[in-house]
């Protein structure tokens, strides 16, 4: 069921994931805290010039371009040594202690989708394991504020996430999300207590596109916000991106091989366009 929801949608819905409800409410209670605090006080944890991390738009690549409606915090989580605890908010008191277990709980679902794709696609589970062990792991946690003109605004424009695997939860319950299946958007309502897994692009090419990352976007309310937080799983730091050996035995490999590091350099250099990107990388 897994196989034919992530082969032809990209995107599913994940219900008995096993994280504690517990750990959901905390992490929820302590984001729409955040974003209740003053300007002044969330901006000590504003993102740095040339950093990804922190507090503060991301995917700005040029001075004329037309913003999304949003306001962001993006924190490394894991491998634990790249955590940069400044920029995680000291207010709410608890949110440290919020994100590190929501982090770890996240870790393991995500660990148990990446065994079961593995399986699927007929690769060694130790090709993957080898791969994602100690993941990268980071979280960004998007405020979208109301727009009177929401039609005219986008929160989050058309894009893929260039991680492996996300796991998406959004935080009150406002819709917002779509997905783009065949030239159309559809609305993602998310079911009760669900996790939303999207394949992104990492995946698509170690599985040669097999597996497809799922192009996506936010919309505005006009009369209430909305939050959610994503949490991307990448994999080690030093590994090379590309189609694994064992799916390309007997057919060409469909996209160019490159780091980790050289990857992700390129997908925050690109301004988010769809699938734009990802045809870059095909061959
Ligand atoms: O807010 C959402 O529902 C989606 C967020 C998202 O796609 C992202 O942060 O990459
Ligand atoms: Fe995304």
């Amino acid at each position: 069921k897994l196989h034919h929801a992530c082969a032809d949608w990209g995107f599913f819905q994940l219900i008995n994931h096993g994280v504690p409800d517990q750990v959901m409410e905390k992490m929820k209670a302590d984001i729409v805290e955040f974003f209740k605090l003053p300007l002044e006080e969330k901006k000590a944890f504003a993102r740095l010039p040339n950093s990804l991390e922190g507090y503060g738009q991301a995917f700005v690549v040029s001075d004329d371009q037309q913003l999304d409606w949003a306001d962001m915090l993006t924190l490394i989580t894991r491998p634990l040594q790249s955590r940069n605890i400044d920029l995680w908010p000291a207010q709410p008191l608890t949110f440290r202690d919020s994100l590190s277990c929501y982090s770890m709980e996240l870790k393991s679902v995500a660990g148990t989708l990446l065994e079961v794709m593995a399986k699927n696609l007929g690769v060694a589970p130790e090709e993957f394991s080898t791969i994602f062990q100690d993941q990268t792991q980071a979280v960004r946690i998007n405020y979208y504020p109301p727009c009177p003109r929401a039609d005219e605004v986008l929160g989050l424009s058309p894009h893929t996430d260039g991680s492996g695997l996300t796991l998406l939860l959004q935080v009150n319950d406002v819709e917002g999300l779509q997905i783009r299946k065949g030239g159309n958007w559809f609305p993602v309502k998310q079911l009760p207590g669900a996790l939303i897994a999207n394949i992104g692009d990492i995946i698509e090419i170690l599985s040669n596109g097999v597996y497809k990352s799922i192009e996506h976007r936010t919309i505005i309310n006009a009369k209430e916000k909305r939050l959610s937080i994503a949490t991307f799983h990448g994999p080690i730091e030093y590994s090379v991106i590309g189609p694994l050996a064992e799916i390309v035995k007997g057919c060409k490999p469909k996209y160019v091989s490159m780091s980790f590091g050289k990857f992700m350099k390129a997908y925050f250099s690109a301004e988010l366009k769809g699938k734009r990107f990802m045809k870059n990388l095909k061959l």
